[in-house]
């Protein structure tokens, strides 16, 4: 996407084509710094310490970090670190361990002389599939929107997602926000409501700075406001992304996620699920009880982030120093509460017929 009129990805690599670059997430909305990312061990910090976050996204850069990896050590020892080292920066997203397996399939055969090119070849394809995937489930949910806009005859078509699932959180042009960027360029009138997203506040950091770029219409609203906005009828469609969805379609994403599923089945809004298809675990079946829930600092929870009216950024505690602090990062909308999953082989029922119907040949494997 476009920042001040430059086309941006949210990771690529330097002029000397080896070294990568990052967008530090952590700055925005204040700041928009890119970072550069020169080993192994800084790849795995960026994406433990959520400089870059996204599922397809932190996939990416660990397909990025096993290839800095090979710049100093392809031996096996080597490409066994890197795995777990970048494995275990972060539980839930599944993108993690799918991207690190790619790589390791291309390079374990290979001679450790030829594993430093050939692992950057596979980030970068990483990267651009991610990319086409995300265009694609743009255009195969654009179709969702429009037919909103045609049904409405008239004034915007109001969609409400939950923290970033933009292009911010992938490559380029985002999961949940790919039908929305398309539906604006199409010229369909669109509005997003934006959760803010505690504890980090990806919507309102995040998503609203990215449609705010893209001049998408969109408004800031406290996550528990979703509710009521549906039962008001300010709601049309909900568009979340997600972290790992599993082989019978329960969607595991950002904590929030499934309070605004049972708030949109109880008004009968449609709730859709963004998911490129390396966001499938086809491994798993039941997404509350076999997929593990990262838990995060209390930090995140007790202090918030902000700029003080003199322009410094900085962050405030807003809880008692005596108080627990609980931070489950994701939680699990069973299927039974989906709509329908938008992939990049078009829309789906959040089913096993319905994954088997578009991947024939990962369902049942
Ligand atoms: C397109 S995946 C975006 C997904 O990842 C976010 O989690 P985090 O910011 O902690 O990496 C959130 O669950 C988004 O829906």
């Amino acid at each position: 996407m476009k920042v001040d009129g430059i086309p941006y990805r949210s990771i690529f690599t330097a002029a000397d084509g080896r070294t990568v670059r990052v967008i530090d997430q952590r700055r925005l909305p204040h700041d928009f710094v890119v970072v550069d990312l020169s080993t192994r061990d800084e790849a795995a910090v960026a994406i433990r310490d959520m400089w870059v976050r996204g599922a397809p996204l932190i996939g990416a850069t660990a397909a990025y970090g096993m290839a800095l990896q090979m710049r100093t050590d392809p031996s096996d020892a080597g490409l066994d670190e890197a795995w777990r080292v970048l494995n275990a920066t972060r539980p839930t997203a599944v993108n993690l361990r799918w991207a690190l397996d790619v790589m390791a399939a291309v390079l374990r055969p290979l001679p450790p002389a030829e594993r430093e090119a050939a692992a950057y070849a596979r980030a970068a394809a990483i990267a651009d599939e991610d990319v086409a995937i995300n265009r694609a489930i743009g255009e195969a949910g654009v179709a969702l929107i429009e037919a909103v806009a045609a049904r409405k005859g008239g004034g915007p078509v109001n969609i409400l997602t939950h923290c970033n699932a933009g292009w911010l959180a992938t490559v380029d042009w985002g999961t949940a926000t790919a039908p929305i960027y398309m539906a604006r360029e199409r010229g369909v009138d669109v509005h997003v409501w934006v959760d803010e997203t505690r504890p980090r506040n990806q919507g309102a950091s995040l998503t609203a700075w990215e449609l705010a770029g893209h001049g998408v219409p969109h408004t800031l609203v406290v996550d528990n406001a979703g509710g009521h906005l549906m039962q008001h009828g300010k709601v049309d469609l909900v568009i979340v992304g997600t972290d790992r969805t599993t082989a019978r379609g329960d969607v595991c994403n950002k904590i929030g996620t499934y309070l605004k599923a049972l708030a949109a089945h109880d008004n009968g809004v449609p709730f859709h699920v963004a998911l490129p298809s390396p966001t499938i675990d086809w491994t798993v079946s039941d997404g509350l009880a076999e997929i593990p829930i990262e838990e995060r600092s209390g930090e995140e929870v007790g202090w918030v982030w902000g700029r003080t009216a003199a322009g410094e950024v900085t962050r405030v505690r807003i809880a008692p120093e005596a108080s627990g602090l609980g931070n489950p990062a994701f939680d699990v909308t069973p299927a039974r509460l989906v709509t329908g999953l938008i992939t990049e082989r078009g829309l789906c029922a959040a089913s096993p017929e319905g994954l088997a119907s578009l991947f024939p040949e990962r369902a049942g494997r």
